[in-house]
């Protein structure tokens, strides 16, 4: 098979684009490089540079490389910006969706897997989230996510297209420091940025109802996350190519929670920078206290499980963040 990876150059459809080779498939990746990065994709992966709004691009795309499914992960995923651009993000992550769908449907294409996000729940009222937890994201960034679950198994049923949708918890780590998120908008990359400027890492409140008081999140390797897309994209193909418009809407977290707190404690040890010690600062709007993944669906349906806990996951980042911040190597002795 081959598979289209829209976003391909991107943080997470590097480490997709190689654990889908590395799973003996075809790839090829889109991406208009407006934060993808070229040298990220391993040398087997061709990339075709462009927008999943140019229907001409994506038709030859999908025909050329006999495209037979698709990993869309393309869109914009900055929860503060989609509430200053809520248009920008309806547009890019609803319309580009439905752009992508439709010539997916006109080439034929069978299958197809959503990158989704834990956001679509919002605040979750539960201990472990599973995916009958109700959805009630909180932010543009969210809505956009659950509006293209609908889209996808709507077009899947209709147009009997096998889909999956994959609700992505907290992504942290690299699979190599080349592929690391360049980014700093989540909670490792803003402590490393803070700690090789000499400030202390801020702690966005610790007043929650959790044993530390602090936020709990559910953090994911990111290859574990790639290596989930390939267990899902094994599991449709081994549906015997069976359009029926069967859907797999899957939580992927390792079902372990983690408090800023405890991470800030792992950041200091991984990089041996113990001060500034952290500060705690007031909450940030919007924050909910814990999302933890049961993480069960997924284990049930495509026998995966996690192999990374979150000390690898600092680890590996830090070793990223060490290749683009060497200045951070003397600030951490
Ligand atoms: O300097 C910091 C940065 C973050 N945090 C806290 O750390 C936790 C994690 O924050 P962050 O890394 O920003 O992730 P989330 O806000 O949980 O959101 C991420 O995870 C969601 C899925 O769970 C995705 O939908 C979002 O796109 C993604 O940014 C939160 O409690 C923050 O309040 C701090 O205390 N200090």
């Amino acid at each position: 098979m081959t598979w289209l990876i829209t976003g391909g150059a991107g943080y997470i459809g590097a480490h997709v684009a190689r654990a889908m080779t590395a799973s003996g498939e075809g790839a090829v990746a889109l991406d208009d490089l407006s934060t993808g990065l070229s040298e990220r994709l391993p040398a087997e992966v061709p990339l075709v540079r462009g927008s999943v709004t140019d229907a001409g691009l994506l038709s030859r795309t999908l025909a050329e490389h006999r495209v037979t499914g698709v990993i869309h992960l393309a869109a914009r995923k900055q929860v503060g910006e989609s509430v200053e651009q809520p248009l920008r993000y309806y547009e890019e992550n609803v319309h580009g969706l439905a752009c992508l769908l439709r010539a997916v449907v006109d080439a034929g294409v069978r299958r197809f897997v959503f990158s989704s996000s834990a956001a679509v729940y919002g605040m979750p009222d539960v201990d472990l989230v599973t995916e009958r937890t109700p959805t009630v994201p909180m932010n543009p960034y969210g809505e956009t996510k659950l509006a293209g679950e609908w889209l996808v198994r709507a077009a899947g049923r209709a147009h009997g297209l096998n889909t999956a949708c994959l609700r992505y918890f907290n992504v942290a780590g690299a699979a190599a420091p080349e592929l690391a998120d360049v980014g700093v908008f989540n909670i490792v990359p803003m402590f490393f940025d803070a700690l090789t400027r000499g400030e202390a890492p801020r702690i966005f409140g610790d007043d929650y109802p959790t044993e530390d008081g602090t936020c709990v999140r559910d953090y994911i390797h990111v290859q574990d996350l790639a290596d989930a897309h390939a267990a899902a994209a094994s599991a449709m193909a081994a549906g015997g190519g069976a359009a029926d418009g069967r859907d797999l809407t899957l939580d992927v977290g390792t079902g372990e929670g983690v408090s800023v707190r405890e991470m800030a404690e792992l950041v200091a040890e991984v990089t041996g920078r113990h001060e500034p010690a952290p500060e705690v600062g007031p909450r940030r709007p919007g924050d909910p206290a814990r999302v933890v993944a049961s993480a069960r669906r997924i284990r049930e349906e495509l026998g995966w499980q996690p192999r990374f806990g979150v000390r690898e996951m600092v680890a590996t980042a830090w070793e990223g963040w060490l290749l683009r911040h060497p200045e951070a190597r003397t600030a951490a002795g």
